[in-house]
């Protein structure tokens, strides 16, 4: 059963924000008895751009890939924003008992401050998440409820269609010597779709089934770009982002995701593969 708690105080909050201006920038809930596929509070130019959003051919999954889904001008004012957060960290891990530092830096976004999110035998609450980044989830929520009432051929959203994202885990890659292990984002406290955005160089995304080895998809998520993963694909498929050596610009990665709440003291039944 999913929560109803912590999206109901959400929509109220996020209704009551005063920012509005143009764009990503603008507070426009879907809610209020507007379809949430009617596409109002996109842009034009991404709404048209909808079109091209292409469903990765992997059988027992729900991929889904748009090229841009923010304008340049927006991608190039948010990535700088991200660079400039202060909440950069690079995590360590440990192998065999020796300590290695993970490949990338990250950071944690949630509703209220206070969602833990547990991976890799890690807490993460996620802090408050700064405007900006509430703004680039409104899009990130509309975009994904508007192809989710176009398409067809993929279900996205659980019920009907309106859920939020109440966490991000936000990923930095200074250049193509960074990298993400094949794992699954497959922890008991997430449901519902993963969207992934991303900002700045464009990296290779792999996806590959669990069990059979012959399947196994690459695709290029370029600046601006949004992927959903969503269905059966976390418990299918591992994925990850290789190291590309020719890359020399940053990339910045973030994955809107729907946890449940739960008490950050409990420890998790299960672990995720290393990243
Ligand atoms: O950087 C990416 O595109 C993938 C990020 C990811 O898989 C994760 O954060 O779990
Ligand atoms: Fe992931």
């Amino acid at each position: 059963m999913q929560p109803a708690t912590p999206f109901a105080r959400q929509k109220k909050r996020r209704g009551s924000d005063p920012d509005s201006s143009d764009g990503a920038a603008a507070d426009q809930p879907n809610g209020h008895g507007a379809s949430p596929s009617s596409g109002e509070d996109i842009p034009p130019s991404i709404l048209s751009g909808l079109a091209d959003c292409q469903r990765i051919d992997l059988p027992g999954a729900d991929v889904l890939y748009v090229p841009r889904i923010f304008t340049r001008e927006e991608s190039t004012a948010f990535v700088a924003q991200l660079a400039a957060l202060e909440q950069w960290k690079r995590p360590e891990f440990k192998i065999f008992g020796k300590v290695h530092l993970q490949g990338n830096y990250s950071c944690h976004f949630s509703d209220g401050g206070q969602l833990n999110y547990r991976y890799s035998g890690r807490d993460n609450v996620g802090q408050e998440f700064p405007e900006f980044l509430q703004a680039i989830r409104r899009r990130v929520e509309a975009v994904v409820r508007h192809i989710d009432g176009q398409r067809t051929d993929a279900k996205i959203c659980p019920g009907d269609g309106e859920f939020q994202f109440n966490y991000c885990l936000a990923n930095k890659y200074e250049d193509g010597n960074a990298s993400l292990g094949m794992h699954s984002d497959d922890e008991r406290d997430l449901f519902g779709p993963i969207a992934s955005v991303s900002f700045g160089a464009t990296r290779h995304f792999t996806l590959a089934h669990k069990r059979d080895k012959s399947v196994k998809r690459r695709i290029d998520l370029s600046d601006g770009s949004l992927l959903v993963m969503a269905g059966d694909t976390q418990r299918n498929y591992k994925h990850g982002v290789p190291k590309m050596k020719r890359v020399t610009d940053m990339r910045i990665n973030l994955t809107m995701r729907c946890i449940r709440p739960r008490d950050s003291s409990r420890a998790s039944g299960k672990k995720r593969a290393k990243r």
